[in-house]
């Protein structure tokens, strides 16, 4: 039996979570489920799963998940600071990381130090420190499993590998759904049209992600953490069905691919009950709905968020913090129709040459990296805001 913590249950990835417990109810125990203000949902998942212990973030919504919880023996935590104690519980085996952006990274590091696997989602923390996460799971002797579609392809490809044989890896892209389109295109298009991704359905903050190719500037980073790799050894290819989710070439020109339905709680099962694979009822492929599988290069002038993301991780140090602080607000903005979908960008290239570069920084810095790439990137947003309601 797997005793796991699922951080951020409410959401996608958290979602899909419970579903993959549903079917392998034997094989899976929640003891903790956190959310930051979805009460009413948490409550009935804890009412569901039991779990010893849940978290809601949102201090103001404490006492009602409290009164909801009362008749059954659930602690119930608030406070962001609960997330760091709660992933230590002796009872937990492992720590799914579902919650979004950069509230990832302290229960992350709190979970390793506490000798938990990691099932990570949270793409971001890699982003912000990676070098840092996987030297603490070597130190502490805890596996890190990506639950990421593309990373949880490659890492399937790995098995049985060594790391030393691999030439290269091929990160799939669906292109988003403003695939092919121009700048002047992408000038105009509104929150409700970048909202719909071709083949995911996801939390919003990871789709406008997707529909700005950032999310692949992020997986790019992830990759390059979580296997070792150096960023020549990593290559974007858009691949719009979603089928085949990431590939590996060999040193002998060998290529590996993982291939499945677009449906994340394929590589959430894998990470949470790795190595196994337990059959389940989840739909399976049909190659007669997928006759043709086409491949496209990505258009890295229109979409400029990977190139910004590159150019981040080919600096290293603080600039990966300082391009995920301003995405995270440039997104916030975009969803509340404060700026058009191409400020982002350059929001986040201003943020890049705002702040001062270092090299090393400790995990402790990255608070404040974060924190003043986020003030510095709200500022950009007041001042572009004006003039996107005037030309609006
Ligand atoms: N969705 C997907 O298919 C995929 C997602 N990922 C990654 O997984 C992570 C989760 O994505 P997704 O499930 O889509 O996100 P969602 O927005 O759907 O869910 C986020 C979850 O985290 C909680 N949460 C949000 N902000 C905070 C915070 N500051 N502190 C604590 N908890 C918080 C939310 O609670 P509440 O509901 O109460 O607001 C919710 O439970 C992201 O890093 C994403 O990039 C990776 C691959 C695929
Ligand atoms: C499901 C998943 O892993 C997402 O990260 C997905 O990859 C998003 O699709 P894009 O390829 O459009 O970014
Ligand atoms: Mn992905």
């Amino acid at each position: 039996m797997k005793r796991i913590a699922i951080l951020g249950a409410t959401g996608s990835i958290g979602t899909q979570a419970l579903e993959v417990a549903r079917e392998h109810s034997s094989l899976v125990k929640i003891e903790v489920l956190t959310a930051a203000n979805n009460a009413e949902l948490l409550i009935k998942q804890a009412l569901e799963f039991l779990p010893k212990t849940v978290v809601i973030t949102e201090e103001s919504k404490y006492q009602h998940v409290k009164e909801a919880l009362s008749a059954t023996t659930i602690e119930v935590l608030t406070g962001c600071d609960a997330l760091n104690d709660v992933v230590k519980g002796a009872s937990i085996d492992m720590v799914l990381t579902a919650l979004v952006g950069f509230a990832g990274l302290e229960p992350t590091v709190s979970a390793i130090q506490a000798g938990k696997d990691v099932a990570l989602a949270n793409k971001e923390t890699l982003v912000v420190a990676g070098e840092h996460i996987m030297s603490l799971a070597n130190q502490y002797g805890t596996k890190i499993l990506p639950v990421d579609s593309e990373h949880s392809a490659i890492f399937q490809c790995l098995s049985g590998e060594s790391l030393d044989s691999v030439e290269k890896i091929y990160l799939t892209a669906s292109g988003g759904p403003f695939r092919g389109k121009d700048r002047s295109f992408l000038a105009h298009i509104t929150k409700r049209e970048a909202l719909k991704h071709p083949n995911w359905i996801m939390g919003q903050k990871i789709t406008i992600d997707s529909a700005s190719l950032m999310n692949k500037g992020l997986e790019v980073i992830e990759a390059k953490w979580l296997f070792n790799l150096s960023i020549e050894q990593i290559e974007v290819i858009v691949h719009p069905q979603s089928i085949i989710h990431s590939l590996v070439q060999f040193n002998d020109g060998s290529l590996k691919a993982q291939l499945g339905l677009p449906d994340m709680k394929l590589p959430i099962q894998y990470a949470l009950l790795h190595p196994g694979r337990p059959t389940n009822s989840f739909q399976r492929f049909d190659f007669m709905d997928y006759p043709q599988l086409s491949f496209e290069k990505p258009d890295l002038e229109t979409f400029a968020n990977l190139r910004l993301a590159y150019h981040a991780i080919q600096q290293g140090g603080n600039m990966p913090c300082i391009l995920n602080a301003a995405n995270e607000v440039a997104v916030a903005a975009f969803l509340s129709d404060e700026i058009g979908f191409l400020e982002m960008s350059a929001i986040i290239e201003e943020t890049m040459t705002l702040i001062p570069f270092i090299l090393s920084p400790s995990l402790v810095d990255y608070i404040s990296i974060d924190r003043e790439a986020r003030k510095i990137a709200s500022d950009l947003v007041t001042k572009k805001k004006k003039v996107y309601q005037i030309e609006k």
